[in-house]
């Protein structure tokens, strides 16, 4: 009797519990295959993505693209918040080191693999600044001057300021002043027997009155460029300074030569900095052909600006918008006596022409 109860109480109670496992089973079928219904959908779509995009390019440097535009973003902000690195550069502060921190697992801090070693008042904010727009280019946005200046802190200290850079992208630095102290030649060749250098030359002429345009909006009170060009009370009154700093710097032959003691000419690039204004995509087509890139960058980048007199940036890195570079690039110069400019284009024939032989190259100056 008490056995027949206890049948009549568990038959209920076992039905019931059969009842909300089965329901149990049918939500989480139901899950599965909502979320694994999503899953394809999603994997699905960024496959037909990546087919799309993967007819341009393989598949690692698509990866090694996509981590690059995201981490360059990352450290532009960087190196403009940081503080300078004994700079003169127009735009840059050194900030690397802290931007990219846990970004990217596989971009590492590279010594260069490329340096644009001159000239002062070349043309060398341009060519940089025009260089980012490539992929794989990374390029510091100061001036580190590690192999003029700060040597002593070492080249540990000069890889940390470098942008981090993934495999196969060009690892880039800019300080003019390279190229005519003496010490760096040795010192680059001592880092790197490979690394390229870059040298953006321009008329010397021109050159030395843009550097000296930058002198006296720097220091008030300056003398005449007439002055400092020519030694004062000597017999010979027009007789050139060469030890000025403006015209000593254009005197190109005589610092190519210490550098073609330590690296052959195959390994220097030189751009032409009147071309680089007149013709922007061009030299930079050289530039990427010598760095051993894809032409990425073409006139399809430039727009001519008339405002500026100057070609700018369509849409520089990370902006949508047109962008040219900064007042003091491309200003007007100081007013120069054509007799001054005469003797200076006298001055440097001889040295133009030992730089065209020894390079090559005519740049027409
Ligand atoms: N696209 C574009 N926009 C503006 N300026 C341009 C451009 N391309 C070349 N240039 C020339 O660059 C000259 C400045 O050279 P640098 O950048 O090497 O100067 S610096 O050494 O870093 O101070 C600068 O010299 P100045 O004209 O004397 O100001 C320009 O003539």
């Amino acid at each position: 009797m008490a056995g027949s109860h206890h049948l009549q109480q568990d038959v209920p109670r076992f039905l019931h519990k059969l009842l909300f496992m089965f329901s149990l089973a049918v939500v989480c079928a139901s899950l599965y295959f909502i979320l694994s219904g999503c899953c394809d959908f999603i994997l699905v779509d960024s496959a037909k993505h990546l087919k799309q995009t993967s007819q341009l390019l393989p598949l690692t440097e698509l990866f090694q693209r996509k981590n690059a535009s995201f981490e360059k973003r990352a450290t532009d902000v960087g190196a403009r918040s940081a503080s300078p690195v004994g700079s003169t550069g127009a735009t840059g502060a050194v900030g690397a080191q802290s931007a990219n921190v846990g970004k990217d697992w596989t971009a590492t801090r590279r010594l260069p693999q490329a340096i644009i070693i001159g000239v002062k008042k070349g043309g060398t904010r341009a060519l940089l600044e025009f260089l980012r727009l490539h992929p794989d280019i990374r390029a510091l946005g100061s001036e580190p001057h590690f192999f003029d200046r700060h040597y002593s802190r070492g080249l540990n200290w000069y890889r940390n300021l470098m942008p981090k850079a993934l495999e196969g992208q060009v690892v880039l630095e800019k300080t003019p002043r390279y190229f005519v102290t003496a010490d760096s030649p040795g010192r680059i060749h001592a880092m790197s027997q490979e690394v390229k250098l870059i040298v953006v030359v321009r008329d010397p002429v021109t050159r030395a009155i843009s550097d000296y345009t930058q002198i006296i909006s720097k220091t008030p009170g300056v003398p005449s460029f007439e002055t400092l060009t020519f030694h004062n009370g000597t017999e010979e009154a027009l007789k050139v300074d060469s030890l000025w700093s403006p015209i000593w710097i254009g005197l190109y032959a005589l610092h190519l030569e210490r550098w073609l003691a330590h690296f052959p000419l195959e390994q220097i690039h030189f751009v032409h900095g009147e071309r680089l204004v007149s013709d922007p995509a061009g030299e930079l087509g050289r530039v990427q052909d010598f760095l051993g890139l894809q032409r990425i960058i073409t006139d399809k980048h430039f727009y001519f600006n008339k405002t500026k007199g100057f070609p700018c940036l369509k849409k520089p890195e990370g902006s949508s918008k047109p962008h040219c570079l900064g007042r003091t690039k491309g200003r007007p110069h100081a007013d120069i006596h054509p007799q001054v400019i005469l003797r200076l284009r006298q001055f440097y024939q001889p040295h133009n022409l030992r730089f065209y032989q020894m390079t090559g190259q005519d740049f027409g100056w």
